[in-house]
C-alpha cells in the first residue's frame, strides 16, 4: 500500500484554518513543475511562507539548531518538536506540513516509528513525516506506509548521524558510497516513500537518482536537477549567523535589521523618546481630580 500525503485530510483536532487540497507533489513532478519547500518553527513565519506560496512546509529538527541553540539536532525530543509542529499547522492553509521525525523517534523500533509519527498526524495535523537514512530505516519506512502515514526520506548529509559519520559533510563522492545512495533511494521508493530529501551530495548524484526515481526528490545542497528545493528559512531571510553552508542563497539580511531596531528602540526609551503622547491613551479623566484629593486625604 501507498501512502501519499494528500490521500488524506491534513486536519489537526481543533482551531485548524479550512484548508484546500495539499498540492500533490507526484503531479507535480510528472508534469514537471518544480517543488518549492522551506522549513519554519512558528505559526508567524509559517503564515508568511505558506503566504509566499510555498508548496511544502518542514517542521524540521534543525529546529534544535536554529530555535532551541544545540549545536546539533540530536538533542531534539518527539515533545519539542510536536510543541512546534503544532504551532505551525495553525499558520498554515495551503502547504503540505511535514513533520521532521526527531532523533530516536524511529529508530528504537518500528512500532515506536508508527506511534511516533501517528503523533505528528494526530495530534499536530501534519500531513507527513520525514525520516532521515536508508539501510535499515527502509524497513520502517515499509511499516509506516502500510499503516498509511505518508513519509518523505532522506538521504546524503543525514544530520542526525552526522558526527558519527564524519560531519556535516558532502556525501556520495565516492564510488562506493554513491552506489549506496542511488540503492537505498531505489529501497525507499519500494517501501512506499512518497519524496526523498537528497541533502549535501554532488548535483550528478542527485540528478541520477532523479532520473531513476519515480517519486520526486527534493535538494539541499544538490544542484539543479532535483525535482524541487528546500532550505532553512532562517538561512534564506538572514536570521541564522552560526554558520552558512556554501549551498545557501540568502535572500534577505534580517539579523542587522533587527538588531538596528532594537537598538534604536532601547535609546529611544532610555532617552525618553518613547513611548511619546501618539502611542499614550492621552485625556485627563474626569475623576482624577477627585481620585486625586480621596488619595492625599488617605
Ligand atoms: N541553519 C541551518 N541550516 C541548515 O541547512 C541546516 C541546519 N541549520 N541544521 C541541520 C542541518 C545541518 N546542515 C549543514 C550544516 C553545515 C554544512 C556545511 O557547512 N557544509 C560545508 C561542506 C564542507 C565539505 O563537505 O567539505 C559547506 O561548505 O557547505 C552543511 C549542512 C544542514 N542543516
Ligand atoms: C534541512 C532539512 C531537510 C531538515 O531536515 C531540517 O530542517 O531539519
Ligand atoms: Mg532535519
Amino acid at each position: 500500500m501507498e501512502a501519499t500525503p494528500h490521500s488524506r485530510p491534513q486536519d489537526p483536532a481543533g482551531e485548524a484554518p479550512a484548508r484546500v487540497t495539499v498540492p500533490d507533489l507526484q503531479q507535480m513532478k510528472d508534469e514537471g513543475r518544480r517543488i518549492t519547500m522551506l522549513t519554519a518553527y512558528d505559526w508567524g513565519m509559517a503564515r508568511l511562507v505558506d503566504e509566499a506560496g510555498v508548496d511544502v512546509v518542514l517542521v524540521g529538527d534543525s529546529l534544535g539548531m536554529v530555535v532551541l541553540g544545540y549545536d546539533a539536532t540530536t538533542p531534539v525530543t518527539m515533545d519539542e518538536m510536536l510543541h512546534h509542529a503544532k504551532a505551525v499547522r495553525r499558520g498554515v492553509r495551503r502547504a503540505l506540513v511535514v513533520g521532521d521525525m526527531p532523533f530516536l523517534s524511529y529508530q528504537v523500533s518500528r512500532e515506536e516509528a508508527v506511534r511516533n509519527a501517528g503523533r505528528f498526524l494526530k495530534e499536530a495535523g501534519c500531513g507527513a513525516v520525514k525520516v532521515e537514512g536508508g539501510g535499515a530505516v527502509v524497513e520502517t519506512v515499509r511499516f509506516m506506509t502500510a499503516a498509511g502515514i505518508p513519509v518523505m526520506g532522506h538521504l546524503g548529509l543525514t544530520p542526525q548521524t552526522a558526527a558519527a559519520t564524519g560531519g556535516f559533510r558532502v556525501r556520495g563522492r565516492d564510488l562506493a558510497s554513491a552506489r549506496r545512495l542511488v540503492a537505498d533511494a531505489a529501497d525507499l521508493e519500494a517501501a512506499g516513500a512518497f519524496a526523498l530529501v537528497l541533502e549535501c551530495v554532488p548535483a550528478a548524484l542527485a540528478r541520477l537518482v532523479t532520473e531513476r526515481l519515480r517519486i520526486p526528490t527534493i535538494g539541499i545542497g544538490a544542484g539543479p536537477g532535483c525535482d524541487g528545493q528546500v532550505l532553512v528559512v532562517n538561512d534564506v531571510v538572514g536570521l541564522f549567523d552560526r554558520f552558512r553552508p556554501s549551498f545557501v542563497k540568502r535572500y534577505a539580511e534580517l539579523a542587522p535589521t533587527v538588531r538596528a531596531a532594537v537598538g534604536e528602540y532601547v535609546a529611544d526609551v532610555r532617552e525618553g523618546r518613547f513611548p511619546d503622547e501618539a502611542h499614550s491613551f492621552t485625556g485627563e479623566p474626569p475623576w482624577l481630580a477627585d481620585l486625586r484629593a480621596e488619595l492625599e486625604a488617605g
